[in-house]
């Protein structure tokens, strides 16, 4: 790693004072990889493992003051787009990755929180879907936010008609789920399978399916785990990994820091995102460094 010049991730994203998720998770995740992070904060949350008391939007002005400060100056090789509360907010980030051309960007499409609690207003919801999936190399949506998308999809966000339910419950239709979002908005997806009741399976949707196979892991530290995958994704391309490649590796980084126990909080635990990954992760993505 050349310590002088850094692969550089930058995440825009909401905070959580718990530290589970949001900017926090992002940051974390960053520092186990190696990488130099930086963020833009989108919102700050209330919340812990237990819950979202509340929450406190950023204007899509000051979102925008803080993306020109970063990219005028640090351009990042990746950028992992977490909760975007506001309609404003997906506009800000939109004309400014319009604006600097990123070589990667990870869009997870952050609607719910693990507790159950709204993140996105339903304006915000179609302007991400309009303006920021067509900009993103993937988009990370969770099996209900997948549901959420193809409604959009079938009853078309241009004429507002919406679809009463789309279920995706099992295999064969996060296949075609995958396909379906992938055509509309031409950016590959990642359907996580976290919320699958049998196994842990992702499916990757590139040019064609490839599957990450994996068993549940039994536990409740599940807080986070999606804004912790993006951005270990979003570290391993800047790093120099494959698409590919980056999913497989942030997979190993999500399982094994839900695996060693961490006994914090009342509710949905957080992840232990300083798991020693430095000789089992890291010199993987070096040896698949382009
Ligand atoms: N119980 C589990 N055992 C193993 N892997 C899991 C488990 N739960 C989630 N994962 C993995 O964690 C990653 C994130 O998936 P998940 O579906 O939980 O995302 P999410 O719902 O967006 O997360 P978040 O809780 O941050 O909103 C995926 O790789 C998924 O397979
Ligand atoms: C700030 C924030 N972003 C994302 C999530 C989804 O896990 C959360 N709970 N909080």
């Amino acid at each position: 790693m050349n310590r002088k010049n850094p692969p550089v991730v930058l995440t825009i994203a909401g905070s959580d004072c718990s530290g589970g998720a949001g900017i926090q998770a992002d940051l974390k995740t960053m520092s186990a990889f190696d990488v130099y992070g930086m963020s833009v904060i989108t919102a700050v949350t209330a919340q812990n493992t237990c819950g979202v008391t509340g929450v406190q939007n950023v204007t899509g002005e000051m979102i925008r003051l803080q993306l020109e400060a970063v990219m005028s100056d640090i351009m990042p090789d990746a950028v992992k787009i977490g909760m975007l509360a506001t309609a404003d907010a997906v506009e800000a980030v939109a004309d400014i990755l319009e604006k600097y051309h990123v070589e990667h960007v990870i869009l997870d499409p952050v609607m719910v929180s693990t507790s159950g609690r709204s993140l996105l207003e339903a304006e915000g919801k179609e302007q991400m879907l309009r303006r920021l999936f067509p900009l993103a190399e993937l988009v990370t949506p969770n099996i209900p936010e997948a549901e959420e998308i193809l409604k959009a999809v079938d009853g078309s966000v241009e004429n507002k008609q919406t679809v009463s339910s789309v279920q995706i419950t099992d295999q064969t239709m996060m296949e075609k789920a995958a396909q379906v979002i992938r055509q509309k908005y031409g950016c590959n997806v990642l359907l996580k399978g976290g919320h699958m009741t049998q196994v842990a399976d992702d499916l990757l949707y590139q040019i064609q399916a490839v599957w990450f196979p994996a068993q549940r892991i039994d536990c409740t530290n599940t807080h986070g785990t999606g804004c912790t995958l993006s951005s270990a994704i979003a570290s391993a391309l800047a790093r120099g990994c494959s698409l590919k490649e980056a999913v497989g590796i942030a997979k190993v980084y999500v399982r094994s820091a839900m695996s060693t126990g961490l006994d914090l909080g009342h509710g949905n635990g957080p992840l232990d995102h300083n798991w020693s990954i430095s000789s089992a992760v890291l010199s993987q993505s070096d040896q698949s460094s382009r």
